[in-house]
């Protein structure tokens, strides 16, 4: 089951300074929400209070029904809150397919068995084949991740990242460091996910966001400035000024 995320009253101070100011806000199932604002603005130190790197001062993150808020990360991963893995976990020289069978084997209790022949293995490829067809990268399954390309390797991270069977799926910047020609391969495949994942997107390129979330919000200085539709954000004067002022548009 998956009701989507409720964060109510979170906050988070670093000595005086205030990062997070009591946020309330909602992650419903199947939802695709932008986080923005500008730099400095508590992006990443949201996203880090909803892993788990980070404890909260005061409020509280309820998935289903539980509050996940004093969860260790790895507990909140299994709980079904998960961001994407950095390049850097992917082993280099393993193929995407041997790549993509670790996660699986770990999450079912299994990794004992990752040098075992394949025989036993038909669930765990057939997992594998469909989440290769969901990014489509099937193509790319028997390639060695060293040789793929930075964006087709952004895609392998996300699906190792889908593996763990997320809920809540926190894409960090996802098409940071990807060349424009490949960015149209990320894009396709936020599309793709999951129809009942709760998908949070923190992202600088609003092109990528005006086209793939349902739902934005705009923090500033730790608060939440707006909320809304993406037509709403793009009408909002405050908005506006906010991004020409920081040379954004
Ligand atoms: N560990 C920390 N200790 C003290 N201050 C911190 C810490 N982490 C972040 N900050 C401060 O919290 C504020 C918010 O930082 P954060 O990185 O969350 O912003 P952001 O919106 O993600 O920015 P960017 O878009 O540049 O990544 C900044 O003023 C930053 O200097």
């Amino acid at each position: 089951m998956n009701d989507g995320l409720s964060i109510v009253g979170l906050s988070k101070n670093f000595g005086g300074l205030q990062v997070a100011r009591d946020l309330t806000l909602t992650l419903p199932r199947g939802s695709r929400t932008a986080l923005i604002g500008p730099n400095g603005a508590g992006k990443t130190t949201f996203a880090n209070l909803l892993t788990g790197v980070l404890k909260p001062t005061s409020g509280k993150i309820v998935l289903n029904g539980q509050d996940i808020g004093s969860l260790s990360e790895s507990a909140r991963v299994r709980a079904g809150v998960a961001k994407t893995f950095q390049i850097t976990n992917l082993f280099r020289d393993l193929t995407v397919r041997e790549n993509l069978r670790l996660p699986i084997l770990e999450r079912e209790g299994r990794t004992h068995q990752f040098f075992r022949r394949a025989d036993g293995w038909s669930d765990i490829e057939a997992e594998i084949a469909r989440l290769m067809q969901d990014l489509n990268i099937q193509p790319l399954a028997d390639k060695p991740v060293r040789g793929l390309a930075y964006g087709q390797q952004r895609l392998v991270e996300l699906a190792l990242t889908l593996a763990v069977k997320p809920k809540v799926l926190i894409l960090d910047e996802p098409a940071a460091g990807v060349p424009s020609t490949e960015s149209h391969f990320i894009v396709e495949a936020i599309k793709r996910l999951p129809q009942d994942l709760s998908v949070l997107i923190i992202e600088h390129d609003m092109q990528l966001v005006f086209e793939v979330a349902d739902r934005i919000i705009v923090l500033v200085n730790g608060a939440i400035l707006m909320e809304g539709t993406p037509d709403e954000v793009v009408a909002n004067k405050q908005v506006r000024e906010l991004y020409l002022g920081a040379g954004h548009v």
